[in-house]
């Protein structure tokens, strides 16, 4: 029955909705799933959507990563609004051995610039297959090009490698952390507590050196 007026002290879960979005063999599955399973493997097309849950445990909280992984086929394109509403971020994944695909996430960020208010999502630009930057199309991004880019649009910016296990997790969490930082300017203001409601702290990575 009801203990009297102290709440319980269970962990509450925040709820965290994580969309991958860009071109066809960029590398989203495999974004997710090496950030979910730490593993690489050749993958077949993704068709439709496919879901990946990522717990991650906190002293005072659990947060759950809900990652929707978007297909990149254009056949598919008319379905993936379904998928990122109400998402809390969006990876829009490029192929850095492919100059086209990076066109194509631009697009998908004018998309959802129409869909979302500034505050409301954070937006990842991430270059994957970092591993093979000998076959590099899109320079660098500390290039002008690309950071004026995501200057101008306060956007997060990363390369990634899948495949080596270049800064996906650190993807994940800076994301993390960004959306942490809106959510502390709006409803967050500290105990955790009330039930349900976007995440608001993820734990630091691991692998980041202590400030
Ligand atoms: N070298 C290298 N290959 C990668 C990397 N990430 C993915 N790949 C390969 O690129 C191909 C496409 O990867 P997927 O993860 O299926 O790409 P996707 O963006 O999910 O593709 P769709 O499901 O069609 O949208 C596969 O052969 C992967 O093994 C990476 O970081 N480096």
């Amino acid at each position: 029955g009801d203990q009297g007026h102290e709440p319980p002290r269970h962990c509450p879960t925040y709820i965290y909705k994580v969309v991958l979005l860009g071109s066809t063999a960029v590398g989203k599955s495999s974004l997710a799933y090496r950030y979910v399973k730490n593993d690489f493997q050749e993958s077949l097309p993704t068709v439709g959507c496919s879901f990946f849950t990522k717990i991650i445990r906190m002293e005072s909280a659990t947060v759950k990563l809900e990652i929707w992984d978007t297909a990149g086929q254009e056949k598919y394109h008319s379905v993936c609004h379904l998928y990122y509403r109400g998402a809390h971020a969006a990876l829009l994944v490029y192929d850095i051995t492919n100059k086209e695909t990076l066109g194509r996430a631009k697009q998908w960020l004018k998309e959802l610039e129409k869909e979302f208010l500034h505050d409301e999502i954070v937006i990842a630009l991430v270059g994957n297959k970092m591993d093979l930057a000998e076959e590099r199309e899109v320079p660098l991004f500390s290039s002008q090009e690309g950071e004026e880019f995501a200057r101008s649009r306060s956007l997060l910016f990363a390369e990634t490698s899948a495949k080596s296990n270049h800064q996906v997790k650190d993807v994940f969490m800076a994301v993390g952390k960004t959306w942490g930082k809106h959510e502390a300017s709006q409803a967050w203001t500290g105990p955790l507590g009330r039930g349900c409601c976007p995440v608001a702290l993820l734990p630091p990575s691991p692998s980041a050196p202590a400030a």
